[in-house]
């Protein structure tokens, strides 16, 4: 079941505070240049919880669940802080843990080795004990057979892919779970087994990142809901605040992507997010806001509480 537990409820187990990532870039001769794609960002993952991140292509929910694990590539570099059971998440640590505690559901197959029995890459993860067992065990709950693990990636079905993927990402017993765009194209019966199978890892105790761009898919599962735009969180909610017209979100931006639902006024947002490359010094949705003011071109606000959530925006209220 979904909690309505405050945040402060959860026992902390992801914080990421103030995270910037950039990418230095080589051009003609020896000339470099900066690139920064994510900036301010703050977040924070209780045990017991899910948190969805939710924005469009391309405004860093990748990027974060990247420099979460520590697997961004040698060009980026990171500044703020990430921790993890109130402890700093230094790359020796992210190196120590990851595929174990913390660990990642990828997209799709392609993922897995394409010329290996799912079974036998079920067990080559295994960290600790019998590995067949554990794989056994695994396989058993995520409902997948005998034979089904004789079969190689591309022989599995849709919803059989999902099971052996969520199988090898959570086989040694993970605390943190970060799925990246777990759902995609999938058909709606696989999409509430794969939602189903986050919650119940959350109600066991696990703390579950959901990345998506589909709001309507996180709100059917998560506690909370992370919006990003342009490389930062604009609003952290939790998912009852997305009811009715959406009087009570807070962020434009936000209001902006639940009436553009169908079931809403199915009303789109003018206009495009800005390319980390054309990020202005002051809030980046300033350009396709209704509210905006000179004194949103001028900085980019702090992310602040405001009723229960928290808002990057000078005019929410
Ligand atoms: N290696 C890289 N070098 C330079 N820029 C990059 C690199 N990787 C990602 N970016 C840029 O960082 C921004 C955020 O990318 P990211 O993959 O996190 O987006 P996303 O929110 O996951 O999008 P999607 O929904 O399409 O998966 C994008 O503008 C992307 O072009
Ligand atoms: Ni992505």
């Amino acid at each position: 079941m979904k909690s309505t537990k405050a945040s402060l409820g959860f026992e902390s187990l992801l914080k990421v505070i103030d995270l910037s990532v950039s990418f230095v870039q080589y051009q003609k001769g020896l000339r470099q240049s900066v690139l920064k794609v994510i900036s301010n960002l703050d977040i924070s993952l209780g045990s017991g919880e899910i948190l969805a991140v939710v924005g469009s292509s391309g405004s860093g929910k990748s990027l974060l669940a990247h420099a979460i694990l520590g697997i961004l590539p040698n060009n980026a570099f990171c500044s703020g802080k990430i921790l993890y059971k109130d402890e700093l998440l230094t790359p020796e640590r992210q190196k120590k843990i990851r595929g174990s505690e913390i660990t990642l559901v990828p997209q799709s197959v392609n993922f897995l080795d394409p010329l290996m029995r799912v079974s036998a890459q079920v067990r080559t993860a295994v960290r600790q004990g019998n590995a067949e067992e554990a794989q056994k065990k695994i396989f058993s709950r995520y409902d997948l057979s005998e034979g089904d693990g004789n079969l190689f990636p591309f022989q599995l079905s849709g919803g059989m892919a999902r099971r052996v993927l969520i199988s090898a990402a959570v086989v040694n017993g993970s605390k943190l779970i970060i799925a990246d765009e777990p759902t995609p194209g999938l058909h709606p019966e696989i999409v509430a087994e794969t939602l189903k199978h986050l919650r119940e890892l959350a109600d066991e105790g696990c703390g579950v990142m959901l990345i998506t761009h589909d709001i309507s898919t996180a709100l059917q599962v998560a506690d909370k809901i992370a919006v990003f735009y342009a490389g930062t969180t604009v609003e952290t909610a939790f998912a009852a605040d997305f009811h009715g017209q959406g009087q009570t979100l807070r962020h434009p931006y936000t209001k902006a992507l639940w009436q553009s639902l169908p079931q809403n006024d199915f009303r789109p947002l003018p206009g495009f997010q800005p390319l980390p490359a054309n990020l202005s010094e002051g809030c980046s949705f300033a350009p396709r806001c209704g509210k905006m003011t000179p004194k949103c071109t001028g900085s980019l606000p702090v992310m602040r509480d405001l009723r229960n959530g928290r808002v990057r925006c000078y005019h929410a209220t």
